[in-house]
């Protein structure tokens, strides 16, 4: 531990389009590393379903509340699925890094773009898909997709793609190829800046 003891606490912003590979990069780090990384609990206008825990799940709250937090700018980011609103918390950043975990961030790059104006200092890392085709066939093999949302996605991911891979925006770009040489990256990288 360094001398301000939260400096080994940098969160992990791992960004990149959907269907790159993030959550499945994320979860393999998190079991190799048990305890070490936590994921922030995010706020949610939508009721508990039977056996959520507020403040353990979620922090439910309700729109007006919710929106009053977007005003104070609470939020580093916010979206609406469906009727329900959902959102994550400076707070809820540094409530991890408070439990002595590294917080991971899977957010996309309008959530990169918020979290750069915070004072969070996390770890930016692209994770980049190696064709738009290779993108495509993967979405269309995880059967997620609707027509529809797949042509959202793709779309969606050139822009990622356009902003992730700019120099200076990430800290680190993993092309994920062979997953296996990917997740060595990945791992390498966060033994040499996090884990230590
Ligand atoms: N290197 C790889 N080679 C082949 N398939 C992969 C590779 N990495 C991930 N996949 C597969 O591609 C699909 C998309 O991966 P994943 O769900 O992790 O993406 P994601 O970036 O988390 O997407 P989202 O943002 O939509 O949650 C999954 O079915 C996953 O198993």
């Amino acid at each position: 531990m360094s001398m301000n003891g939260t400096s080994t606490l940098r969160p992990i912003v791992l960004f990149g389009p959907s269907g790159s590979g993030k959550s499945t990069l994320i979860k393999r780090i998190m079991k190799d590393f048990p305890n070490k990384f936590g994921f922030s609990i995010s706020h949610t206008t939508r009721k508990p379903r039977p056996g959520e825990v507020n403040g353990v799940h979620y922090h439910f709250t309700n729109p007006e509340e919710f929106q009053n937090n977007i005003d104070n700018g609470l939020f580093i980011e916010s979206a609406i699925f469906g009727k329900n609103m959902y959102g994550t918390s400076k707070k809820a950043v540094k409530d991890v890094i408070a439990r002595g975990q590294i917080c991971i961030l899977d957010i996309d790059c309008q959530g990169v773009r918020k979290v750069k104006k915070t004072d969070l200092n996390p770890l930016y890392i692209f994770i980049q898909p190696p064709s738009m085709e290779d993108l495509k066939s993967r979405l269309i093999k995880r059967g997620t997709e609707t027509d529809e949302s797949l042509k959202n996605r793709l779309e969606a991911a050139k822009q990622e793609i356009e902003y992730g891979s700019q120099p200076g925006i990430a800290n680190l770009l993993i092309v994920n190829d062979a997953l296996e040489d990917a997740y060595n990256k990945l791992k390498k990288y966060l033994e040499e800046n996090v884990l230590h």
